[in-house]
């Protein structure tokens, strides 16, 4: 029996990838097909169907009904994807180069067909090679700012906001960044994961109650602002990247949230290539930073300007206002995200990987003291070249 007529979820193999993308025609009856899983992330599966003779490859993605991670001890729910599938064309609609297209969905296999992205290389793996994106910091600022503002109330009539609050509700999702982002890594809790030798920079974290105090108003931004549909993830290793291109994957986090989480996931990721470069290349990674705000600023300040559907749009003083906002939150959404990649359950390639273990360790220290900088200061930093100095001044 075909495997879309069956109607229920079943975890695909290398070889049901090959018979599900013929039954869906894809490729001609007789084409020989390849299939590799070629998942590197936490949660899913991804299949790349490749027909060498024809010359055309395509991505079958599918959830499954656990975290990959942990295995079925963490179950997770197939909605996500979903959610990941409706994230990519929503924000397709306003940003149709940066994103994979989508050539087919099913919600009952939990799967999302895309575009191949494989001549690129995922921007964390190329930055932690040396490689340099002249487009990342544009593109993401652009990215953030066009996806952003179509589908905040700046934008849309209020009835279509609040559609889309709903449909892209994502408890169980959320869940996970509130516990491993905003909660655990501030207490003593066995999720987190660090060496032995951190335990002091950990424990003066954990008695910190100013920063407690800051971090929990900052998850309870995310808890509840509902400003714009996130992408939710956007960390470097959901991003495809060349000099020429730039294409953001892996939404399944998305949901409506501040926008300033973007941002500083993003931004913060960056902060990990300059906390492990020197010199020039660290000044061409803060300069990245610094691009990314500013492209963000200038291209959500247009669209505000031109296209914003709310009378106070037109109110002067009111955009700069929300704009500082947003920078405040980034600022200290970039201290979570630091911190929680460092001591948290899910690290990063960009400092575990250092082989040197005393490198490593004071790395880790100086993410750990501007990530605490950082959320104790969200208030302080008021622009784009103060934040640079915290970053500078952390990570000499
Ligand atoms: N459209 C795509 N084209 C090529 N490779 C992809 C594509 N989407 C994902 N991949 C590969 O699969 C990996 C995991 O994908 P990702 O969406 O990040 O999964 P997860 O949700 O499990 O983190 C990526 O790092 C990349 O190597
Ligand atoms: C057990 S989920 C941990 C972590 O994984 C997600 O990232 P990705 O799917 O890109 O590997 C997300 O950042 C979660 O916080």
């Amino acid at each position: 029996m075909a495997i879309l007529e069956k109607k229920i979820y079943v975890g695909l193999t290398e070889e049901t990838a090959i018979q599900l993308v013929k039954e869906l025609a894809f490729f001609p009856i007789h084409a020989e097909l390849t299939a590799k899983e070629i998942g590197d992330g936490n949660l899913n599966y991804v299949f790349r169907i490749t027909d060498q003779e024809g010359g055309k490859s395509l991505i079958i993605k599918q959830a499954l009904p656990y975290a990959k991670v942990v295995g079925e001890s963490w179950p997770l729910t197939l909605k996500r994807s979903k959610i990941e599938a409706d994230a990519l064309i929503k924000h397709g609609e306003f940003v149709p180069l940066l994103v994979p297209k989508v050539y087919e969905t099913d919600e009952d296999l939990a799967i999302t067909i895309m575009e191949d992205l494989s001549h690129l290389k995922i921007a964390r793996t190329g930055l932690i090679e040396g490689e340099n994106y002249p487009k990342l910091a544009r593109d993401i600022g652009e990215y953030i700012a066009k996806t952003l503002f179509y589908t905040s109330d700046f934008a849309l009539h209020p009835f279509e906001k609040k559609r889309l609050v709903a449909a892209f509700s994502n408890p169980e999702l959320c869940k996970i960044t509130e516990d491993l982002v905003f909660t655990d890594p501030f207490f003593d809790i066995d999720t987190n994961d660090f060496e032995p030798e951190l335990q002091s920079d950990v424990e003066a974290i954990w008695g910190n109650t100013a920063l407690q105090i800051e971090a929990a108003k900052i998850k309870y931004s995310f808890l509840t602002e509902a400003e714009a549909l996130l992408h939710g993830d956007l960390h470097t290793g959901s991003i495809f990247a060349s000099e020429e291109e730039t294409k953001v994957i892996d939404p399944e986090f998305a949901f409506y949230g501040p926008i300033g989480f973007d941002l500083g996931l993003f931004i913060a990721n960056l902060v990990f290539q300059s906390i492990v470069r020197d010199g020039e290349q660290k000044e061409y990674i803060l300069n990245q930073i610094e691009e990314t705000w500013q492209v963000f600023y200038s291209v959500f300040s247009e669209l505000w300007e031109k296209e914003g559907v709310d009378p106070f749009t037109k109110v002067s003083g009111y955009k700069e206002s929300f704009l500082q906002k947003i920078f405040n939150d980034a600022v200290a959404f970039t201290g979570c995200e630091l911190i929680r990649r460092t001591i948290g359950l899910s690290h990063v390639k960009d400092l575990d990987g250092i082989e040197d273990k005393e490198i490593r360790l004071a790395a880790k220290r100086k993410t750990l003291e501007l990530g605490t900088s950082l959320i104790l200061r969200k208030s302080d930093i008021q622009e784009i070249k103060g934040f640079i100095s915290a970053i500078k001044e952390h990570t000499a």
